[in-house]
């Protein structure tokens, strides 16, 4: 695809044909893990799965090979799949392979929608990383991806973030096209309602549930109060 500039973005992108907002199904709540855990974990997550409205959950572990993260990930797959969350592997195309994920989440650096699509088949979702961009989103859009995500929308600690993404970009999105749009990045219950209202398909969080003081049950109660 020719590198186009995102502020003089052409709407006729050939993968969606829809240029009306139509029917979405109401937000939820998009669960990434903590960048850490234990085998204790698997608790903290049922108990915030069992809290209501929550789609997926990512397993993003960082600085751990993949035999160390498929042990620890086979408990929380059985977790989401026993309450029909989808359980997402962050990075690793062929680790998603491996487990038999539901998913696979896809930054710029980590591979190709269509090479994920190649080897993972129709039924596996895939996510890709966007930032601000919409040039990004239609690109991966075109690519065959499942949904697209934005952000960050606010500063995090959980991540060295470049980007910076306003509610806008939500609302131009749903507008235009039908593929579901995640928004991440510093979300938290107090902060979360602009990007509802802008048409966030997905709240995507990760330290507003794992370290919020009255725990993670309570926080998903929070978020979902939203939605
Ligand atoms: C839902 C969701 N959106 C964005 C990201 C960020 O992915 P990436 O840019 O590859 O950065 P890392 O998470 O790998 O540090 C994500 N993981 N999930
Ligand atoms: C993993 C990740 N990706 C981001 C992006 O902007 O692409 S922000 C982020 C961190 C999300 O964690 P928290 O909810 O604690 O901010
Ligand atoms: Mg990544």
């Amino acid at each position: 695809m020719t590198e186009i500039d995102d502020d003089d973005v052409r709407l006729d992108p050939g993968f969606a044909d829809q240029f009306d907002r139509g029917f979405r199904p109401p937000c939820q709540l998009y669960l990434i893990s903590p960048p850490e855990i234990t085998d204790a974990f698997g608790d903290r997550l049922s108990a915030a799965i069992d809290a209501g409205s929550v789609a997926a959950f990512q397993l993003r572990l960082k600085g751990i090979d993949d035999h160390a993260i498929a042990r620890l990930a086979e408990p929380l797959q059985k977790i989401c799949a026993d309450r029909d969350v989808a359980f997402i592997i962050n990075d690793s195309i062929g680790l998603a392979k491996r487990l038999g994920a539901d998913g696979v989440h896809l930054g710029q650096g980590d591979g190709d929608a269509r090479d994920a699509r190649a080897q993972l088949g129709p039924k596996v979702q895939i996510g890709v990383t966007c930032h601000d961009s919409r040039h990004l989103a239609m690109e991966a859009g075109e690519a065959g991806a499942d949904y697209v995500a934005f952000g960050a929308f606010y500063p995090t600690t959980t991540k060295d973030t470049e980007h910076r993404a306003e509610p806008s970009i939500l609302g131009w999105w749903t507008t235009v096209f039908e593929l579901p749009c995640v928004a991440i990045g510093g979300i938290t219950p107090d902060n979360a309602r602009p990007l509802v209202e802008a048409g966030a398909d997905f709240i995507a969080a990760c330290s507003a549930v794992w370290t919020d003081g009255d725990g993670e049950a309570a926080a998903v109660k929070k978020f979902a109060a939203l939605f």
